[in-house]
């Protein structure tokens, strides 16, 4: 991802994936494999252990400190799937290293930052992708506000009674995600559910809601959702979501205004925190996302 002469190249391959699949896979990151398994070990560790153990991080207000719980949404939704997620919050308000569990301290802080690292050039590219000034996320500080998530999809006896997680986008900026080696993630590419599969040592990437509509819909946020895992050894995945953070702005979020033009007019009408918030935890993670609510039909 480092090299000059190939910038152009990348940046556009990437402004590629981005539109049209909204997920992409990064190998060559920088980030050494080993702190990759590590994390991948030290979170399949935390979810291993007994049930009175794990059930110290047990809670259900979410946005600060560290969680333990099966589904985010489980009060909202018709039905709970098939897993298992320890959170916490690295940004903007760090929780204090002894609140993460020991047994996974270590990988959750370096995954953490390395996660930041390549999310960071990744918003870079894509910002060059708009014609805009390579700092421009950075400066909209797009890189602060931030969600480690540890799934654990376990073995699943039926999987085709349930799912791991069920279709939905991701409402924030970007998403950072690596996995071991079994799979089940599916993202949708036109009314086709495409497998990802597992790459040892790659980094997914995928487009955020919010990312989706300040790029005025030039990005694609895409739906995904993991099958129920039928494979005797558990599903890891850790996802480092990047979210809304504070604006320089007025306190309204909309179409970045240096990508609007009368030929290319805004198709999404700006909206508040406030409004972005309560529509994600008004609902189920599989209903509609903001973007439908905000969406300006010329
Ligand atoms: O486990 C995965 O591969 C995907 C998880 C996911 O989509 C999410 O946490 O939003
Ligand atoms: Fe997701």
């Amino acid at each position: 991802m480092n090299s000059p002469s190939h910038r152009p190249k990348l940046i556009e391959r990437i402004r590629e994936a981005a539109a049209t699949w909204g997920f992409f896979q990064v190998i060559n990151h920088g980030v050494p494999v080993s702190v990759l398994d590590d994390t991948v070990s030290s979170v399949r560790a935390f979810h291993d252990q007994p049930l009175d153990v794990k059930s110290k991080y047990y809670k259900r207000e979410e946005g600060r400190g560290v969680m333990f719980a099966s589904n985010n949404d489980l009060y909202r939704s018709g039905a709970a799937c098939w897993h298992d997620s320890l959170q916490a919050w690295l940004g903007p308000e760090p929780p204090e290293a002894e609140e993460i569990p020991e047994v996974c301290r270590e990988g959750v802080i370096a995954w953490g930052s390395h996660a930041t690292a390549v999310a960071e050039k990744v918003m870079e590219l894509l910002s060059e992708g708009l014609g805009l000034e390579s700092g421009k996320f950075k400066e909209l500080t797009f890189s602060e506000s931030k969600v480690f998530v540890g799934h654990c999809y376990p073995y699943c006896p039926q999987p085709d009674l349930t799912v791991g997680i069920t279709a939905h986008t991701d409402p924030g900026v970007l998403t950072v995600l690596m996995q071991n080696q079994v799979p089940g993630l599916q993202v949708k590419h036109g009314d086709v559910w495409v497998d990802v599969e597992p790459v040892h040592g790659g980094l997914i990437v995928n487009v955020g809601d919010f990312l989706q509509i300040i790029s005025n819909g030039a990005y694609t946020s895409v739906q995904h959702r993991v099958l129920a895992n039928s494979s005797k050894e558990p599903r890891i995945s850790i996802v480092i979501f990047f979210n809304l953070a504070k604006w320089k702005g007025d306190g309204y979020y909309g179409p970045l205004p240096e990508l609007l033009s009368p030929e290319k007019p805004p198709i999404y009408r700006d909206f508040t925190l406030k409004e972005f918030v309560e529509n994600f935890y008004g609902k189920a993670i599989d209903s509609k996302s903001i973007i439908e609510k905000i969406k300006i039909y010329h």
